[in-house]
């Protein structure tokens, strides 16, 4: 039989959204009509977040206000205070931060409320809170302390604060809090879809983000650029070229090329090439990118297929001094604004999310008893 024509829902419209577009052919990507090339670099994670979950870029005091609610709402909850340390010895980063949002939403003062005021609140929230999760998850795992948050400082730069123990350069702030905005939304990619099958049933916010976590997991979708970083660790700096033909050869996927809608360069994909080459000057060893480089040079003569946003973003954070296993957590950081900006545009306007499926099994089968089976 021939596959489905809509196997993995390819160009099948699920949603309808105000948040982003992307034209896949002509490679760019915007933000509520923002062209994400006009945002990154010239906006903090903050003004975008702010952007996608109330509406418009802020003006300096809106800004203000939503930095201050952010302030207040990184504070963990009583439940998650208890059990962090208990978990980040048993599970894995992303299974994690899985537990943990669970966790926080017993916590939530809004808990179960879908109403667009405490979707908007239990939004700042989750964004406030998910870097503080890595970054304490981390410490308690590795037994360290973790610094306190500066509240002089963004996102971006206390997450780099509370990962790494050191106070990072302007311009490591700059790099990251691009990077934050880079990630932040992408139309209906599959965790987000995740968490509005989840909110349109009429579920909290925090179950749609327990969803959408454990969907960007995977290597397919965010887990991808963990991947990249463990490619290039694996690989031979002198023989790059021979070893990704001969994982092509054996028929495996290169991890961090390739997607669904982009048809030419992710527009992503651009800024942090860009980042990953001045971070490798930097840092006095730019190995990791050089190879990047060449990899990206032997896959589009091999297989014509472009770098994804996950490809750079892995020796960006690198540079940045990130642990790998904390890529796809960084990942979540970002777009823990779109999520929740889903979520929210989901609830406004909700229709339950059921598509159908095309049957493949047996029909007409005989009932046997089961001691003639
Ligand atoms: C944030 C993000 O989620 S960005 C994506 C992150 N994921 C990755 O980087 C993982 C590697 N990439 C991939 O697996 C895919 O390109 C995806 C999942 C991103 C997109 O998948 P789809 O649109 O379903 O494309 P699909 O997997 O069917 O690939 C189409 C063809 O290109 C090939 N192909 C696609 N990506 C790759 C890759 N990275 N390496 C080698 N071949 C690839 C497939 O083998 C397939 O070839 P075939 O037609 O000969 O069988
Ligand atoms: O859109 C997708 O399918 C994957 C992606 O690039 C993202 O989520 O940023």
């Amino acid at each position: 039989m021939a596959d489905n024509p809509t196997k993995g829902l390819a160009d099948v419209v699920a949603a309808s959204t105000a948040l982003s577009d992307i034209d896949g052919k002509a490679g760019r990507l915007s933000y509520r009509g923002y062209d994400i090339h006009d945002l990154a670099g010239r906006t903090t994670f903050e003004e975008a977040a702010h952007l996608l979950q109330r509406g418009r870029l802020p003006t300096a005091e809106q800004l203000a206000d939503y930095r201050a609610e952010l302030a207040a709402g990184r504070t963990l909850g009583a439940l998650v205070e208890a059990d962090i340390a208990e978990i980040a010895g048993r599970q894995e980063p992303m299974e994690a931060l899985r537990t943990l949002v669970s966790l926080a939403g017993a916590d939530d003062p809004d808990k179960a409320d879908n109403a667009s005021d405490a979707n908007l609140r239990k939004a700042a929230r989750l964004t406030a809170q998910q870097g503080v999760l890595v970054a304490r998850y981390h410490a308690a795992r590795s037994g360290g302390a973790v610094p306190e948050p500066d509240p002089e400082l963004g996102i971006a730069a206390n997450f780099l604060l509370q990962i790494t123990g050191r106070t990072p350069s302007q311009r490591e702030i700059e790099i990251f809090d691009a990077c934050l905005v880079l990630h932040a939304d992408h139309t209906m990619n599959a965790s987000t879809f995740a968490a509005r099958v989840c909110a349109a049933t009429l579920s909290d916010m925090h179950s749609a983000i327990v969803a959408a976590i454990g969907t960007l997991k995977g290597p397919l979708h965010g887990g991808a650029n963990e991947q990249v970083m463990r490619t290039l660790e694996s690989i031979d700096r002198g023989r790059v070229a021979e070893a990704v033909r001969a994982k092509l050869a054996a028929g495996e996927k290169i991890m961090g090329f390739g997607h669904r809608v982009y048809k030419t360069e992710d527009p992503r994909a651009t800024h942090l090439r860009k980042m990953s080459a001045e971070l490798g000057e930097s840092t006095g060893d730019d190995t990791f990118y050089r190879m990047s480089k060449e990899m990206e040079e032997v896959v589009f003569t091999e297989k014509r297929l472009y770098p994804n946003v996950d490809f750079y973003a892995a020796t960006v954070y690198h540079y940045l001094g990130i642990p790998t296993d904390l890529f796809t957590p960084v990942f979540s950081v970002s777009r823990m604004s779109g999520w929740t900006a889903h979520v929210i545009e989901q609830h406004a306007d909700n229709r339950l999310i059921r598509p159908d499926s095309e049957y493949i099994g047996e029909r007409d089968q005989k009932w046997i008893p089961i001691d003639e089976r």
